[in-house]
Formats: C-alpha cells, sequence, structure tokens
C-alpha cells in the first residue's frame, strides 16, 4: 500500500516547502488539479525538479484528447497522470497507449459515475494502472466519503491497482486500511494538520502495518 499526498490549495513554493517536511513518509506527491489551472504543467516539472526520487502525479482530471493530454504531463516530468471515469473508452485508450509508449501510468478517477461496479469493470478491461474511487470536495461538504465505494472497486477490478480518496484523516485510516486499497491519496489530512510531519508519519506507520 502507497501513500500519495495531494497537494491542492498551495502555490509552487509553498508546495515544495510542505513536501519538504514529509517527504520521507510519502510515495507519491500529486499536484492537484486547483495547482495545475493556477499554474500549469509547470508546477509538476518544478516538483519532480525539486524531488526526483519522489512520484509526481499529474492530476489532470482528463476528459478528452488523452493521449496529447499525456503526452503534455509526461513532458512535464509526470510519472502518473488521471483521466476521468465517465470519459470516452477511446479517451481512456487514447492516454493508455501514449502512457505506455512514455512509460508513466494512468490512474482513473471515478468522481461522478453512475454505475461504478459496472464502469469499473469495463475501465479495468481498458488497461489502466490504478482505478481510483473519488469523494469530491463538493460531495465531501456533504457528508459523503469513499469508504463503501471502495469496497465495491474491491469486488469489481481484477487488473488494475485500486485506490481511495475524498477526506481521508488519520482518524477514518483504519477502515480504509481494512479495505486494502494499493494507494491511499491524503490531501487536507496532512497539509491542514499542524504537525504535518507527525501526522504524515503515523499514516505512513498504519498504512505499512496494514
Ligand atoms: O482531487 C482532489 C480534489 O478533487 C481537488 O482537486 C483532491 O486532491 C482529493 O480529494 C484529495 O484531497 P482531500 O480530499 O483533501 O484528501
Amino acid at each position: 500500500m502507497k501513500l500519495q499526498l495531494a497537494l491542492d490549495l498551495v502555490n509552487i513554493p509553498d508546495g515544495i516547502a510542505l513536501v519538504k517536511e514529509v517527504e520521507s513518509y510519502v510515495d507519491i506527491v500529486e499536484i492537484g488539479t486547483p495547482i495545475v489551472i493556477n499554474e500549469g504543467l509547470h508546477a509538476v516539472k518544478a516538483m519532480k525538479d525539486a524531488f526526483p526520487h519522489l512520484e509526481v502525479l499529474a492530476d489532470l482530471k482528463i476528459m478528452d484528447a488523452g493521449g496529447y493530454e499525456i503526452m503534455k504531463a509526461a513532458e512535464a516530468g509526470a510519472d502518473l497522470v488521471t483521466v476521468l471515469g465517465v470519459s470516452n473508452d477511446m479517451t481512456i485508450k487514447g492516454a493508455v497507449e501514449e502512457a505506455k509508449k512514455q512509460s508513466k501510468q494512468i490512474l482513473v478517477d471515478m468522481i461522478n459515475v453512475a454505475d461504478l461496479e459496472k464502469r469499473a469493470r469495463e475501465v479495468d478491461a481498458l488497461g489502466v494502472d490504478y482505478i481510483c474511487v473519488h469523494t469530491g470536495y463538493d460531495q465531501q461538504a456533504i457528508g459523503e466519503n469513499p469508504f463503501e465505494d471502495l469496497l465495491t472497486i474491491k469486488r469489481a477490478v481484477t487488473n488494475a491497482k485500486t485506490a481511495v480518496a475524498g477526506g481521508i484523516k488519520l482518524e477514518t485510516l483504519p477502515e480504509v486500511i481494512k479495505a486494502a486499497p494499493d494507494l491511499v491519496i491524503v490531501g487536507g489530512g496532512i497539509t491542514g494538520a499542524e504537525d504535518k510531519a507527525a501526522v504524515a508519519s503515523e499514516i505512513q506507520r498504519l498504512i505499512k502495518q496494514g
């Protein structure tokens, strides 16, 4: 089980300073969609240049032109890139093909997919690396969480690795770990903590313990 730190509400210098505090506890650093909107793919390059030993995920939430957008993220140094599960199969296939060419990985974000089990099976057959259940900020605001959805994709997915995101905190981590995803994504649960290193270290300890 790996730990991904999601950076969403920071600029590049603050993001780099934050990662310095927790770099020994995380496997992947996510450049979140809001950062990409604010700063562009330069943020991905800056993070990869600062931490070449960490994997960097570009949360582009690709919806169309999969091959082209993966190519641009790869040029910026991303190791993993997100594509939306609600996209057309052709978009996901194009993304997978380009990612394989560039030795990169695709994480499909299942945010807002209506029939999760059915779509997870379909996406799994397209050769993606990760399938991720995700309760977005707007759904978190009305009290939703991704725990049931994680159990659903664990049943449906046989090829891809599984991932989970959306409001995960140290207190709710044990419920996530019980379902044994391959990747746990934590944003505000670490970035909003007073002692970020202590929280990230404890999350890593619990994840490694399994
Ligand atoms: O993908 C995300 C969100 O849609 C904003 O782009 C977040 O990175 C993801 O939800 C993880 O962050 P937390 O919910 O704060 O853990």
